[in-house]
This record gives C-alpha cells, structure tokens and sequence, in this order.
C-alpha cells in the first residue's frame, strides 16, 4: 500500500522574511481523500506545489510508499512522481483544442490519441474534443483540466481549489462526478480549499493550515465537534461562544442558567462553546434560557435564529425553515450539546 509520507516540510521564498510552511508532517494513505484548508496565504497552494515538484523546500522530505519524491539528496522531477494535478485557473493550453490538451497530459505517446478518447468519453466531454478552450463554458474548462489530470491514470491527484470559479449547482455535480471517479480507480486526493463546506462533506482527512503551520489533521467529524484551537473552530463553520459563571448545580450566563452538575468541577468563569444545531428553539417558555431575536437568515432547508443578550452578544440557533418569529420577540432554547472549558 503506498503510503503518501510528508516529514517537516519548511519553505522560505526569497526576500520573504515569513515561512510559507513551517515543519510540516503528515500521512495519507492510499485511496484517501484528504482537503487541506486555510484561508488565502496560509500555504496551500505553495505545500501542493512541492508536493508536486514544482517548487523546492529549504527542508523536508516526500515518500510515496518505497519511491522518494523528495529528500535532501535529491526531487524526483514532476513528470516521474505519478500525479495529476488541477491548478485554480484549470491551465489549459488556449491554442490546442480539448482532444491535444488532454493528450498533452501523456508521457509516453504510444496510444495517446487512444488513450485520450477514452478518457473524454468516459467523461461525458467527446463532443467538445475539437473544441478550443475559449469556446467552453468554465464548467467544461474545468472537466477538461481533469480529464487531462486522469489520463495518465495517476495515483495521486491534486487539485488547488477545484470548485473556486464554480457556481454551486455546477460544483455539486462535478464534485458528484469527481467521488465516482476517485471511488471507481481508489486514487489519493489531495485537494485545497477555503471552503469548510466542499472539506466537511468530500474529504476522508481535513488539514488545517494557518500561516504556514499545520494546525490540526483529523477527521470532518472530529474536526466539527473537538476542533484543536479557537482557529480551527473558526474556521470550520459557526461555533457559539457564551462566558458563564459555575454555580453548586449550573452555569449562570447573560443568556439565563445551564443546569449542569459538571459546573461543581469549576471554580473560575468558563467558556460554554456550541454549534447552531446544538441549540433548539422551543415553543415553551419555562426555560431558563432565552434572548432577544435580533434576525433570521433563511437558508431554503434552514434558517439561523439570531439572538442577543442584554449586552448585545449574539448567538446563532439553527431552526427548521418554516417558524416564524418576530424581531425583538424574547425566544426560549436549550443546549442538547456543548463544551465547556476555563475562560481564563
Ligand atoms: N512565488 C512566491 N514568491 C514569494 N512569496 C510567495 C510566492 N508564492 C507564495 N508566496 C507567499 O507564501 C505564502 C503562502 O502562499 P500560498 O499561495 O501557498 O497560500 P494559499 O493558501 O495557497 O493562498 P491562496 O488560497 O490565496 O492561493 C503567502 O504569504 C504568499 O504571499
């Protein structure tokens, strides 16, 4: 099984005075599809681009199962490393049609016309082999870069913000399209991403990536609900955050009382984190939290609840779409999960 092994990966571009990537490590196993996250200039692209071979770290080392990408004696060059990669603007060659741009992603040239048919056709884009890129929409352009990442049936694919030129129901399908394939020929993944959503709902692994540092690698799961630090729980969706007061049998807090008897374990004021689908609205009003509606932002299948305290703190509650509320209406919830931990 080739195991995809990345060890303190360090790179500095020249009269830089930051590190673009600081000590990275990491595994990924065959057939994993791992997002890397992190917004703009935390090092995405520059880790995809060494992992490719097109940029060289100060440091590190890449091994795929027993053949070394990189070590301190030498990098493979790109084309020998058995990857196919599709970069944020697709980079297709504007004076060659569909059918040469994917065949331009074939080393050995034997049965490359063969070879790229098969690959069009498996992807639904035969029609467009003569076609030149300026005449596709960005939807085809982008099945095109794939197609010719494919054709060489590597075993690692890189992909630099897929879904980033896309609207969202193209990106739905061609993300539908791309797990068919990926599952299909058991491929390892290595996508960027600013979009905790696209990382949550396709990747295997999720890394976090912040100023060149590699924050967290977990599980979308384990992400969500035990992120590593404030960052990462920003970073990946809406986290609420409520300071609260331990008392002998709860939390007092400015959005009313949380019954709970762990507050005994507590001395000092305590931060009670949630994700809005921990809360929930209810309709009675014999409970002991509350707060003021400030808005609603409707979603289609959900809509966020928005409520204040007295302070003007607001938290988000994520409810079924068809309630309606009224503004400044007082409105009730629970906590069905949280996490609590010292403020200070
Ligand atoms: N060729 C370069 N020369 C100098 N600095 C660079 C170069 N490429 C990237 N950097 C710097 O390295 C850091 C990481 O950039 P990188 O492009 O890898 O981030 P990213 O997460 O991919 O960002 P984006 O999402 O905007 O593409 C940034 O501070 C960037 O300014």
């Amino acid at each position: 099984m080739p195991l995809l092994s990345i060890e303190n990966i360090c790179k500095k571009y020249p009269q830089s005075e930051k590190y673009a990537l600081l000590d990275i490590s990491f595994k990924v196993p065959e057939g994993e599809i791992l997002a890397l996250i992190g917004e703009s200039g935390s090092g995405k692209t520059s880790f995809l681009r060494i992992l490719a071979g097109l940029e060289h770290p100060q440091k590190g080392t890449i091994h795929h199962g027993d053949i070394t990408f990189l070590d301190s004696k030498k990098s493979l060059p790109s084309h020998q490393r058995n990857l196919g990669m599709v970069f944020q603007d697709y980079a297709l060659f504007p004076q060659l049609s569909v059918l040469e741009n994917v065949k331009s992603g074939i080393n050995q040239k034997s049965r490359a016309n063969q070879k790229a048919l098969e690959t069009l056709k498996k992807m639904g884009l035969e029609g467009l082999k003569n076609k030149f890129p300026h005449q596709l929409s960005g939807g085809q352009q982008q099945r095109v870069a794939l197609a010719r990442a494919l054709v060489s049936e590597p075993q690692i694919l890189i992909l630099d913000e897929p879904f980033r030129n896309l609207d969202s129901l193209l990106k739905e399908q061609i993300s539908e399209e791309l797990m068919e394939i990926i599952k299909e020929i058991s491929l390892t993944v290595i996508f960027a991403t600013q979009d905790s959503k696209d990382a949550l709902s396709m990747a295997d692994k999720i890394a976090v990536l912040h100023q060149g540092r590699l924050l967290q690698l977990d599980s979308p799961a384990r992400i969500y609900d035990q992120p590593a630090n404030p960052y990462v729980t920003n970073m990946i969706g809406k986290m609420n955050e409520i300071i609260a007061t331990p008392t002998e049998d709860g939390f007092y807090s400015s959005f009313g009382f949380i019954a709970d008897p762990e507050s005994q374990n507590y001395s000092e004021k305590v931060r009670i984190t949630f994700r809005p689908e921990h809360a929930k609205i209810k309709k009675s009003q014999e409970q002991p939290l509350n707060g003021k509606l400030f808005r609603t932002a409707f979603f289609g299948d959900h809509q966020v609840v928005k409520l204040m305290d007295e302070e003007g703190k607001i938290i988000d509650i994520k409810a079924a779409p068809h309630r309606s509320f009224q503004e400044n209406d007082r409105l009730f919830f629970t906590l069905n999960k949280y996490h609590i931990e010292e403020a200070f």
